[in-house]
């Protein structure tokens, strides 16, 4: 593979001269205050510099949107010129960023499709001085090749102090006694609260922000409990906590604090289903991100009493309807995004953004990069059907997880025919990263930043290649990932040697999926999968496609993996649509079927 090392800005005019001349061509440097333009010629593009002498600047310039801490700006003006221009328009955005290679924001500047087109494709790194990246749209900036950065760690702590503090003064009223004194009021019964010590907190998402909370309401003694299907269970044992199920944790606790990140599963994770099923009188505390709560939901599951207290930072919409019912509600107490605002948080994520601009600008690999870089063509082509085939494996893998284990070791087995130094692994490594760690993490992974996620999150990804005799046309013969020490949702996917084990190939240019525990398959990994564990007997693949087809469900693949003739066998369904539960639930009530699984891709 091609150097990943982003071209310079440190001469900027030489990386000009020929575009065709771009090593792996992540950014297109242009020097500032320049005007040019370019010659037409399809394949070679010259640069044709009319600067005047007086405009001429090596310096990049950095647009700073939002309130950055003091020793960030210091580090940024050492490298740059820095403008920091507050409050901005979507428009004045807009206008600003065509003369602009760097722009930092937090999570009250929208960074839109527009403005990366606005850019005219000066803009070469976005800096989220924070963690969540909901407010930059990823696609576009890549599909710009515009990298993007977040701080990812420097607001951990002030993130769960402020958790503690909306659950302390929830629990004693404090927000809205301290409106009644100031009213002229003297409540002293009205504000009776309720004690923390003794009580059980359910930490939901134990990961960087969600342990830092548990830690600390340990100190406060409270008994902890914590649900993350991903975490590593002695991570949480470490500090005391047990790793529990979802259902148990809400059933079970007082105090209930959200801390994972906002994605296609955890969206409406509170809801009017989830709240019925909760203790009455349980509180909830809210810095994760408004979207994991249904918000109208909470309102009924306020109003009926089944929650007693909320606490809020965050919120779907920020800000919020000044008249939301929720907002307004006399037991929710609110913040405005205030999770990551202490002075400490903010000059640190201030440096890591800093840091994280500059080593970007300068061409280095950003760690905390959170969209794709570009690889070279030729070897993305040759890879591409195994690049999908290796997020696959990963994605199917990580879903087949089940208890509370926790993901820590898993083993990539690559059989090839090809020599060892002909065949680079990493963007396969890091797309079955990808895969593993996506579905269950706010974090963005791409082939610059996927050992240090999964190095953060203390998965260890072993490697291993299986030299095959043959042809050595095509790279790869088939990807296997296995996954230790855990159980699954599907105990058949569960190998002689005691791992999840999932296998594929690449056949006409598509994935499929080829191997589920020991038992063969054949399905094509497009849509989503089915796998059920049933005794083999004619009939079955009719019975399960006539539930799928009377709802409308189309059927992309089946096959069946079989022990013996009528022995045990895994039956793989490929489907285009998501299959209702009703219709999960009566695929599982035919007789002849011992367990199933509904997979995601
Ligand atoms: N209010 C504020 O100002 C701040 C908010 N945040 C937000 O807090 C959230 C967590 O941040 P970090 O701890 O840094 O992220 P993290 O990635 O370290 O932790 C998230 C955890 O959630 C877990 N998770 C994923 N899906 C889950 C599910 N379905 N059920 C339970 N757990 C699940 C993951 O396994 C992971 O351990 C993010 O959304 C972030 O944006 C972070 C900092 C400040
Ligand atoms: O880091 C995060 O995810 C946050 O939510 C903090 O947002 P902010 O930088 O304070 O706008």
């Amino acid at each position: 593979m091609a150097s990943l090392k982003f071209p310079t800005l440190k001469n900027p005019s030489l990386s000009l001269s020929s575009k065709s001349c771009l090593p792996s061509a992540f950014f297109v440097t242009r020097p500032n205050n320049l005007s040019f333009s370019r010659s037409s010629q399809p394949q070679r593009r010259f640069l044709i510099i009319t600067a005047s002498a007086a405009s001429f600047s090596n310096k990049p310039t950095v647009l700073v949107a939002e309130k950055l801490g003091e020793a960030g700006l210091t580090l940024l003006k050492e490298f740059a010129n820095v403008d920091c221009s507050y409050n901005l328009s979507p428009e004045e955005l807009c206008t600003k960023i065509s003369l602009c290679d760097a722009l930092i924001v937090r999570s009250g500047t929208k960074v839109n499709r527009e403005v990366f087109e606005s850019s005219g494709g000066r803009l070469k790194v976005v800096g989220r001085a924070g963690v969540g990246i909901d407010n930059v749209d990823l696609a576009a900036a890549t599909e710009h090749g515009c990298l993007v950065v977040n701080a990812p760690t420097a607001n951990t702590v002030a993130a769960a102090e402020h958790g503690i503090a909306l659950l302390a003064a929830m629990a004693r009223n404090v927000a809205q006694a301290d409106a009644s004194v100031k009213a002229g009021k003297w409540q002293r019964n009205k504000y009776v609260g309720v004690s923390l010590v003794g009580k059980t907190l359910a930490v939901l998402g134990f990961g960087k922000v969600g342990s830092e909370v548990a830690r600390r309401a340990k100190g406060l003694g409270m008994h902890v409990i914590a649900h993350d299907p991903y975490a590593p269970a002695d991570r949480a044992r470490a500090i005391g906590v047990e790793l529990v199920s979802f259902e148990e944790t809400i059933a079970t606790a007082d105090f209930i604090s959200l801390h994972m990140p906002l994605t296609p599963a955890t969206s409406k994770m509170l809801n009017d289903e989830t709240f019925a099923k909760m203790k009455k009188g349980v509180r909830i505390v809210n810095v994760a991100r408004g979207g994991v709560i249904d918000e109208d939901a909470l309102v009924r599951a306020l109003d009926s009493g089944i929650v007693a207290q909320a606490a809020l930072d965050v919120f779907t919409e920020e800000p919020p309807k000044q008249d939301s019912k929720l907002v307004q509600h006399e037991r929710v107490t609110v913040t405005p995004h205030l999770g990551a605002s202490t002075m400490e948080a903010q000059e640190g994520v201030a440096i890591e953004i800093a840091e994280a601009v500059v080593g970007a600008l300068k061409g280095e690999l950003a760690a905390t990069a959170v969209n794709a870089p570009m690889v070279p063509a030729e070897v993305l082509t040759e890879l591409k059907p195994y690049v999908e085939l290796a997020e696959k494996l990963g994605r199917l893998a990580v879903q087949l997880v089940g208890g509370g284990s926790g993901v820590k070791s898993v083993k990539v087995s690559y059989a090839s025919s090809r020599a060892p130094d002909d065949l680079d692994t990493r963007l396969l490594r890091a797309m079955i990263t990808k895969g593993l760690i996506e579905p269950i993490s706010s974090v963005f992974v791409n082939l610059v930043n996927a050992d240090y996620t999964a190095k953060q999150r203390g998965l260890r990804i072993t490697e291993e290649r299986i030299i095959l005799d043959g042809s050595p046309e095509s790279p790869l013969e088939s990807i296997q990932v296995q996954i230790a020490n855990v159980e699954s949702k599907f105990a058949s996917s569960i190998s002689e040697s005691g791992e999840i084990k999932v296998e594929g190939r690449v056949k006409d240019g598509v994935p499929h999926l080829t191997k589920v525990g020991s038992f063969e398959v054949d399905v094509s990994l497009e849509g989503s999968i089915i796998l059920c564990r049933q005794v083999d007997q004619p009939g079955m693949i009719g019975k399960v496609g006539s539930i799928l087809g009377q709802e409308n469900v189309n059927v992309s693949f089946m096959s069946v993996g079989r022990i013996a003739p009528r022995k045990q066998a895994v039956m793989a369904i490929g489907v285009d649509e998501q299959p209702s539960k009703e219709s999960l639930k009566r695929i599982g009530e035919v007789p002849a079927i011992e367990e199933f699984v509904f997979l995601k891709l």
